[in-house]
Parts: C-alpha cells; structure tokens; sequence
C-alpha cells in the first residue's frame, strides 16, 4: 500500500537551530541569543550565531531539498527578525527573507509549513517576564496578525506555537531553557496556561481573516506507559498523562484543562492566575483547531517513586529526553529498561510506543488530522570513506513511517510526515555534534553540504509513496 496521494512527506527545522545571521539585516536579540552566552549553559559553548548559515545558503539548501523530493519544509519564523524588540516597528529585511524562503519553496512546488514560534523569544520581551508577562501573548498576537498578513497569500499551514511542554518545563522547572529558573511548579503551570489563551486568540484571529488555510499547534507526543503490570505502577502512568498529555491536549482539543490535574494545582496552590473569559476564548478556540502537530521520539516507561525522592540534580545532559528523572511532584520518575532500544543520548527507540500512543489518542481526541511534525534520530553519523553512512537514522525512520502507515491502515487521521531534520542544525545544548539531518553539515569545510545515505534512502520513499514500507 502507498501513502495517499495528498500525505505529505517533509521535514522540519526551527530558526535559530539554522539561520545564524543572529545581528544581520536589522534582526534584534533573542532569549537563546543571550542564553547561549552564559558559560556552561551549551556543549562546548555552542550557540547559533552562525549555526548552519542558513539565512545566506537558503537557496542551496532548499535546492536540496526539492532535489529529495521533499513535498512540505516546514519551518520556524523568529520573530526578532519580523519585530526586532517584539513590538514596534516591523524590519522589512525580515519579512524579505521570509517571503524569499516560502516563495523558493512554492518554486519547487514544496509547501511551506510554517511554525510561529519555536523558542526564540526577543529578548526586550524576555527581560520583561516572557510567558508570565501577558504582555508577550499580546505582543505575540500582533506579531502573529503581522506573519499572516505578509505570508498568508500563500501559506495555508500555520504552527503557533512549537512544543510548549519543553519551553516550559526547560525555562520554569529543569532550568536548561531560557529563563533558566528551577523547580519553580506555580511559574510552569502559569506560562503554559498563557500561551494557550495566546494560542487561543490567535487561532480565533486566524479563522477571522478568512485564509482558508489551517492552523494548529506542534505537541511534545510521550505516551506513558508503566514499566510493569503492578496498580501501583498503573496509576503512577495514569498520573504520568494526566501531566503530560491531557494537560496539553485537552485545553486545546476540548477546550477545557483536565479535572484531574486541576485537582491537584488547587491542592498545592499552583493553579495558573486565570479567568472566566480566558477560560471561554479557550473554549471557543477548540473546535477551530484544523490539526494537532505531533512530536514523536520516544515513549516515556513510568514507575512510581517509593516514599523519599531523593534530591534530583538536574544537569543539562539529564534535562532533554533522557529516562531517570522524577517528576516535579515526586509522584513518578521515567525508566531505562533492560529490554529496550535506546539511541546514544539514552532515548527510546519504539514504533510500538508510537503505535499504541496514537491509539489512546484517537480515543482521547476523536478524529482530529495530525500531523507528524518532528520524529527523527538525533545520532553521530558514522563517515566511511568521505561518505556519510546514517543507516542507524534510515532504519529509525523506517521503523517509525511504517508505523504512521499502520495508524492510518486503522483509521487515524494521519495527513502529514517531518522528519527531524531536513539538514544538520544546532541541537539547543548538545551542540553540533547531536545530528539528525538527511544532509551533512561539514564545520570543518565552511559549512559544505554533503547528501547523506538517508538523502537517497528519503528521495526513494517518497518517489515510491512509501509503498515498500
Ligand atoms: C532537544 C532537541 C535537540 O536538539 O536534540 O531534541 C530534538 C528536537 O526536539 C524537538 O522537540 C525540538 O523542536 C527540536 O528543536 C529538537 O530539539
């Protein structure tokens, strides 16, 4: 069986992981401009100041692109390049580069799938509070109004906002992400609530406008599934969504927070600052949702904490995806299990987790589109002879299409596919050395591209439709 004719096969990168020019052409500072400056926040320092030169190369790469065959690039705007301070005046050089990127795109007929925000937040708006400030949601509906005024005519797919779980989580409880505070539950409960009322208005701002293109959201996807069959361990993994899947899933797909986490914030006093009109514009945003943008890579296997949870330090290697850490309330921690596939920063490798999670999702959400908006294998590529052999990322990306193809064979709404990542890019704290492209970035060789194994194993799938998958 093939992939329908209207799937879209993609692959996705974000602007500060690609672009460089961070002070080019009237762009102004972002959070991880900054943050990326603090000692000891990155690998070795890193930060994208230059990262793949994408904002001078964008012609080649997406030249490369099309020559993969790619249908759909999705990419993120930053918004300091559009607003240099956030607000104010709009840098015309920034809506230039945007408009050069979409329409080279649409010159190889590849739809641009564009992503609002993806973590690079101008830092005036930083300084002043971020997503506890509800001036940055205004500040970010005016920049959102501004993008689909310039970009609408011919992008019909817009993201809002990029994986809100990790922002948050990383800048208000693990502290790896800008504003790097820790352990701080009643600021990430708040945030989170901001941005979707933010997401909210701006999706009813959007259907306003009458585009007739869709829009949505990107969601870190972790089914939790416990390590054994014990109750204990079963209601730890019920507790492990209820924080980590209908927390985010339900406000924007139901239109309403889930009791049962609600519960529990109004115990420990960390219930977000809302009020009844916020409650209803989310309500009233909900069912104008076109589709949930899913970012799968892995399952989270969950036990629960016996009595004492020791005290947990949170490092920058532990902070991003790897098993072992305890959730904030001390409730459960994630595993690392003897019988399971793991990829070399600890991840686990599972199109079964895949598969079992869009099943519990179906029955939670019905049969709202998804879209597979980042899977991918984050690995160090082995190069044989000047050739880059990534055949690890050609079977984990194997593994996980065959699953979308089997979701859809059991009836889930499934339009779209984006690999992480179209082309090598700075990985926000591993540095350069975590790679996930299909194209082979060389620092060693000002940044010269390189076709990888997976470029052609890629170009041959979607010539194929997937039909040997
Ligand atoms: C932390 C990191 C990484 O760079 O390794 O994980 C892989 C991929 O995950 C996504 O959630 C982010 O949108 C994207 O920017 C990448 O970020």
């Amino acid at each position: 069986m093939k992939f329908a004719h209207d799937f879209l096969f993609g692959a996705a990168t974000a602007s500060y992981q690609i672009e460089g020019a961070w002070d080019q052409d009237g762009k102004g500072p972002t959070n991880w401009d900054e943050f990326t400056k603090i000692p000891g926040k990155t690998f070795e320092g890193t930060n994208g100041d230059v990262a793949i030169d994408h904002y001078n190369r964008y012609q080649e790469d997406i030249a490369l692109m099309a020559e993969m065959g790619l249908e759909s690039y999705r990419f993120s705007i930053s918004w300091a390049r559009i607003l240099p301070t956030g607000t104010g005046e709009i840098n015309q050089k920034g809506i230039d580069f945007y408009n050069n990127i979409i329409n080279e795109c649409l010159k190889y007929g590849i739809v641009p799938f564009v992503t609002l925000y993806h973590w690079d937040l101008p830092l005036p708006l930083e300084r002043k509070g971020a997503w506890l400030n509800r001036e940055t949601g205004e500040a970010y509906l005016n920049f959102a109004q501004i993008c689909f005024e310039a970009f609408g005519d011919r992008v019909k797919n817009f993201i809002t906002f990029n994986e809100t779980f990790v922002f948050c989580n990383l800048g208000y409880l693990a502290g790896a992400h800008p504003p790097g505070i820790q352990n701080d539950p009643k600021k990430y409960f708040q945030a989170i609530h901001n941005v979707f009322y933010t997401h909210a208005q701006t999706v009813i701002a959007y259907k306003k406008l009458n585009q007739f293109g869709e829009i949505g959201l990107s969601h870190v996807f972790s089914p939790a599934f416990s390590v054994d069959d014990s109750e204990e361990n079963h209601f730890a993994t019920e507790h492990a969504n209820q924080f980590n899947l209908n927390w985010f899933y339900d406000p924007i797909l139901l239109g309403k927070y889930p009791e049962y986490v609600v519960k529990q914030l109004t115990t420990e006093g960390n219930v977000p600052d809302w009020t009844e009109a916020e409650l209803a514009v989310i309500a009233e945003a909900a069912p104008l949702n076109d589709f949930m943008g899913l970012n799968y890579y892995q399952p989270m296997r969950v036990e629960k904490i016996q009595g004492y949870v020791k005290e947990h330090v949170i490092t920058r290697e532990n902070s991003t995806g790897s098993p072992g850490n305890p959730s904030y309330d001390g409730v459960y921690r994630t595993v690392k299990m003897a019988d399971k596939k793991y990829t070399k920063w600890d991840w686990e490798i599972s199109s079964q987790g895949f598969i079992d999670g869009l099943d519990n999702l179906k029955a939670l959400y019905g049969d709202i589109k998804l879209y597979i908006t980042e899977n991918g294998l984050g690995d160090e590529d082995s190069i044989i002879e000047g050739e880059v052999c990534d055949i690890p990322r050609i079977r984990y990306i194997e593994e996980h299409l065959s699953a979308v193809k089997t979701a859809i064979s059991r009836g889930i709404h499934i339009k779209g596919y984006y690999a992480w990542s179209a082309i090598d890019l700075l990985s926000w704290l591993n540095g350069y050395k975590k790679q996930y492209g299909f194209i082979y970035v060389d620092h060693k060789n000002n940044l010269k591209r390189e076709k990888k194994a997976s470029f052609h194993w890629y170009k041959s799938v979607i010539t194929n439709r997937g039909e040997d998958l």
